[in-house]
C-alpha cells in the first residue's frame, strides 16, 4: 500500500541517505530508528509530502503521493516532532478543531472521553500553555483515539510520556494496525506494539539497512 523506493535526501550540501527502499501493506508498521541528525524526520516529511526527495518515489496504493496530492493528505495522520496544539487553545478546543480541519466527525463528548483516556480528565478547559510537557504530548496524541485516516506518521511519539502513556499510545498503534491501518514511526526509545508487523529500517553513518521481526 505505501511504497518508497531508492529515496535520496540531500539536506543543505549533505546526502543524509540514499537508496532507501521498503514497502509496507495494511497491518504493518514501519519502526525508523537511526542517530541524531541521520534523517529520519526528513523521511518522515518525504513520506507526507512535505519535503521532495531529490531521487526515488513514493506510492501509495500505486500511485505516486504527487500526483495524488489532497487524495493523499486526506488518507494520512501526520503527528510531527513538535506538538500540534494551539498553546492559548484548551485541551477540547485543540480536539475539536483537529477533527473539524481534518473533516473528521467528533462530537464534544466523545472528544471529551479521549481526553479521559489520555489522562486530561480534569484538565480538559485548561490553556495548553498551563500544561507540563507530557500533557501537552497527551493533548496531542488524543487525537490518536478517534483517528481513522489509514496511514499514520509519527514523529517520536512517545517523547515526554510517563510509562503508563507510552503503554496506552503503543496500544492505540497496535489496535491502528490491526484494524489493517499502516503506521510509520519514529523513536529513541524500544517500545513494542502489542499487535500489528513490525518492519525496522535503521538510518545512520550513510547507510539504510532494513530488519523485520
Ligand atoms: N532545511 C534544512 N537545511 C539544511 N539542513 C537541514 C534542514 N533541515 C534539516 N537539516 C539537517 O538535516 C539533518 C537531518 O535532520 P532530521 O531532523 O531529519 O534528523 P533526525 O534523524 O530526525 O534527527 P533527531 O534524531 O535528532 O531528531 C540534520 O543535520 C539537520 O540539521
Amino acid at each position: 500500500m505505501l511504497e518508497a523506493s531508492n529515496l535520496e535526501c540531500v539536506r543543505g550540501e549533505r546526502s543524509l541517505f540514499a537508496d532507501v527502499s521498503f514497502r509496507l501493506d495494511g497491518g504493518e508498521m514501519l519502526y525508523l530508528q537511526g542517530t541524531n541528525g541521520s534523517g529520519k524526520t526528513s523521511l518522515l516529511r518525504m513520506l507526507c509530502a512535505l519535503t521532495p526527495a531529490v531521487s526515488g518515489e513514493i506510492l501509495w496504493r500505486g500511485t505516486p503521493i504527487g500526483k495524488l496530492g489532497e487524495e493523499f493528505r486526506s488518507q494520512l495522520c501526520y503527528l510531527g516532532h513538535q506538538n500540534a496544539i494551539k498553546e492559548e487553545l484548551t485541551p477540547l478546543e485543540n480536539l475539536l478543531s483537529a477533527a473539524r480541519l481534518a473533516q473528521a466527525a467528533l462530537d464534544e463528548d466523545a472528544a471529551l472521553d479521549a481526553l479521559a483516556l489520555v489522562g486530561l480528565r480534569g484538565r480538559e478547559d485548561l490553556a495548553c500553555r498551563y500544561l507540563s510537557q507530557g500533557q501537552k504530548r497527551r493533548a496531542a496524541l488524543a487525537r490518536l483515539v478517534n483517528e481513522k485516516r489509514p496511514l499514520w506518521v509519527l514523529d517520536e511519539p512517545y517523547v515526554a510520556l510517563d510509562p503508563a502513556a507510552v503503554e496506552l499510545v503503543a496500544g492505540l498503534i497496535g489496535a491502528h494496525l490491526q484494524a489493517g491501518g499502516l503506521a510509520v514511526l519514529t523513536t529513541h526509545q524500544t517500545v513494542a506494539v502489542p499487535a500489528g508487523a513490525v518492519r525496522g529500517l535503521w538510518l545512520g553513518d550513510g547507510d539504510a539497512t532494513q530488519r523485520s521481526r
